[in-house]
């Protein structure tokens, strides 16, 4: 039977062995929500496939939007963990985040785009567990921090407790896509669930994981982001 899903190299090439020329770039401008912790991508960088594929998924036939698509400040952020330590040939490639916004500019959802490489290893040929939890984690703190943004708030809150559900094996190398989106809030505690999706042999997509969050607004925020 033919399989039905995206080419390997179109999940992974460009985006396993991109690298960051961001102060050589003249990129567009981007909005004050998102400005803080990423940078918007280059021109020439087409979006990935299976994030179409999810976006298309998740709200079908609402168009995606190009200009809501981003790449982490690595100018402003050279140190996070998911964009040094983990990155680099065969591991971690450069994420896409995707965010969705109502109306009224609120962030309600957002989809990040993980190219997963041999050295993400856990299980013979599938992903860490852990590797999982920390693309979660992310997206989860993308989807809080920029949704508490996009509604005028300081946009500071932190991973009091994130609890994983591993359904299936993800398979490397291969890619990923994490969706998230708000459960509930209860003053400045924000509670957020999503879900980690992978292509399936017959071109479907499948949650390889299903997590839920609690994220806390800080009271006094990070003590290094003082304006
Ligand atoms: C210039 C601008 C630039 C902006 C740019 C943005 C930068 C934005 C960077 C984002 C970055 C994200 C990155 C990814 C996410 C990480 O990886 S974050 C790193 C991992 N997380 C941490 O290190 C957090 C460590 N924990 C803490 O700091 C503190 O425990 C917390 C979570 C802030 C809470 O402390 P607190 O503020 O003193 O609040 P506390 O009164 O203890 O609890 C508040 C409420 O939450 C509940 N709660 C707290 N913990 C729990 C728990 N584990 N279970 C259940 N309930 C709990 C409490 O019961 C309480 O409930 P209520 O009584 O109000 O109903």
């Amino acid at each position: 039977m033919r399989c039905a899903c995206l080419p390997l190299e179109s999940l992974l090439a460009p985006w396993m062995s991109l690298r960051r020329t961001e102060e050589a770039e003249s990129l567009p401008e981007v909005p004050e929500v998102y400005r803080a912790r990423y940078s918007a991508l280059p021109a020439a960088q087409p979006l990935p496939p299976l994030l179409v594929l999810a976006l298309s998924q998740a709200s079908p036939g609402v168009p995606v939007r190009r200009e809501q698509a981003f790449r982490r400040s690595r100018t402003n952020f050279p140190n996070h963990f998911l964009h040094s330590a983990s990155q680099g040939q065969d591991a971690l490639g450069e994420a896409v985040y995707y965010f969705e916004a109502d109306g009224e500019g609120v962030v309600q959802r957002v989809f990040v785009f993980w190219p997963l490489g041999v050295l993400l290893e856990g299980p013979p040929n599938f992903c860490h567990g852990g590797c999982g939890a920390s693309l979660l984690d992310d997206a989860f703190g993308a989807f809080t921090n920029t949704r508490l943004r996009s509604m005028g708030l300081s946009g500071q809150a932190v991973t009091a407790y994130l609890h994983v559900d591993y359904k299936a094996p993800t398979p490397l190398p291969g890619a990923a896509v994490c969706a998230a989106t708000l459960d509930r809030v209860e003053g400045r505690k924000v509670f957020v669930r999503g879900e980690l999706l992978v292509q399936k042999p017959d071109g479907t997509l499948q949650a390889s994981m299903e997590a839920n969050a609690l994220f806390v607004e800080l009271k006094e925020g990070f003590a290094s982001m003082k304006k």
